[in-house]
């Protein structure tokens, strides 16, 4: 019987890898069989996770190095030490983010540029530097980039990280058409709200809580380890026709639109 050949062996690169999402992705990848570099600016949060995941599954699993994903000279000098480290790089989750809620008339100049620099230029300054190593040197690779349905959606309260995340979401498309030739794939996944890392905050109010689950058809949040699992998916061989995608994961919530909870009071329905 044919089995998925999934991220066995690979040796993978998770930005913002000590972040809540970073770094449930980086432990699931290593449950599937891959060796990861967990990449971000804190080396206290990075050597937590990399000692977390070496205490479940063993040393030699992963590793933390430490980044600045705004500055390309950093993430060169990161994916020196990647490669090095993994033997060699399969696979780059683009996950490294930043974000506060704020009225789009209150962000200043700097606000705005903040959370541009590190998701839209922090993501390309990653993606030029590993995908380019994989282009120069004749070999396929794998980018998966963290989106969430906002990136085509917007969401009021966010400008700065929906304007990113919709530039990212044409990064993938287009780098996935231009590179697709050469075996290296880019690729994205949206998932919806998950109670961790940045947005944990919203975790504990109760009426935030209710009106985001309320919205979503499959009527639950989402668990970080889903996320990975369709990341997992996408820097697979398995996916090796999967190109310039959008995996969608979000329980129906950006699809969850009309009147469909109204239907049987509506005048004029026939049941
Ligand atoms: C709220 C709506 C929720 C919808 C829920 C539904 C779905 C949820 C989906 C969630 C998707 C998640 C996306 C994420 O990206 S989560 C990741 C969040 N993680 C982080 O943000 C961690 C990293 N963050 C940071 O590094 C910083 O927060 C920052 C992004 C600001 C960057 O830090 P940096 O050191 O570069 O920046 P400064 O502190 O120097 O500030 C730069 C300018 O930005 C202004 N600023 C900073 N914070 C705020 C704030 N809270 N409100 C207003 N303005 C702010 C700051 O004043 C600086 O500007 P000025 O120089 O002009 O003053
Ligand atoms: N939480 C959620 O519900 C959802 C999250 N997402 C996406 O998932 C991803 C992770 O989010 P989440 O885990 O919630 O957030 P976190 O804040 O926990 O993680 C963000 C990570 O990015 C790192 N980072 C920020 N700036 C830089 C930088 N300049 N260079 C390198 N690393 C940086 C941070 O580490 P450090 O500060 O140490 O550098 C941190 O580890 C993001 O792309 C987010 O948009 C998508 C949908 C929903």
């Amino acid at each position: 019987m044919a089995t998925l050949s999934g991220v066995d062996g690979k040796g993978i690169i998770v930005t913002g890898g000590g972040g809540g999402l970073g770094s449930a992705m980086a432990a699931e990848l290593c449950r599937l069989g891959a060796r990861v570099v967990v990449c971000g600016r804190t080396e206290e949060t990075l050597g937590q996770v990399a000692e977390a995941i070496g205490a479940e599954l063993g040393d030699g699993r992963a590793f933390a190095v430490t980044v600045d994903v705004r500055d390309p000279a950093s993430v060169a000098a990161m994916a020196d030490r990647a490669t090095e480290l993994l033997g060699a790089v399969d696979g780059l989750v683009n996950n490294a983010s930043g974000l506060f809620p704020v009225k789009a008339e209150e962000l200043t100049p700097n606000g705005f540029d903040s959370v541009i620099k590190i998701v839209l230029n922090g993501t390309w300054h990653c993606t030029a530097e590993v995908a380019g190593r994989w282009l120069r040197a004749g070999r396929g690779g794998a980018v998966v980039n963290v989106l969430t349905p906002y990136a085509w959606m917007g969401a009021p309260g966010i400008v700065h990280n929906a304007s990113a995340k919709g530039g990212v979401l044409a990064m993938t498309r287009t780098l996935g058409a231009e590179w697709a030739g050469r075996g290296v794939r880019v690729n994205a996944v949206a998932p919806g709200w998950m109670p961790v890392g940045g947005t944990d905050f919203l975790a504990g109010d109760p009426r935030v809580r209710r009106r985001l689950i309320e919205a979503i058809p499959a009527g639950r949040l989402l668990r970080a380890e889903e996320t990975a699992r369709a990341t997992a998916y996408l820097l697979s061989d398995d996916a090796s026709y999967v190109v310039g995608e959008v995996l969608t994961i979000d329980g129906g919530h950006h699809l969850s639109k009309g009147l469909y909870e109204f239907l049987d009071e509506l005048p004029g329905r026939v049941s």
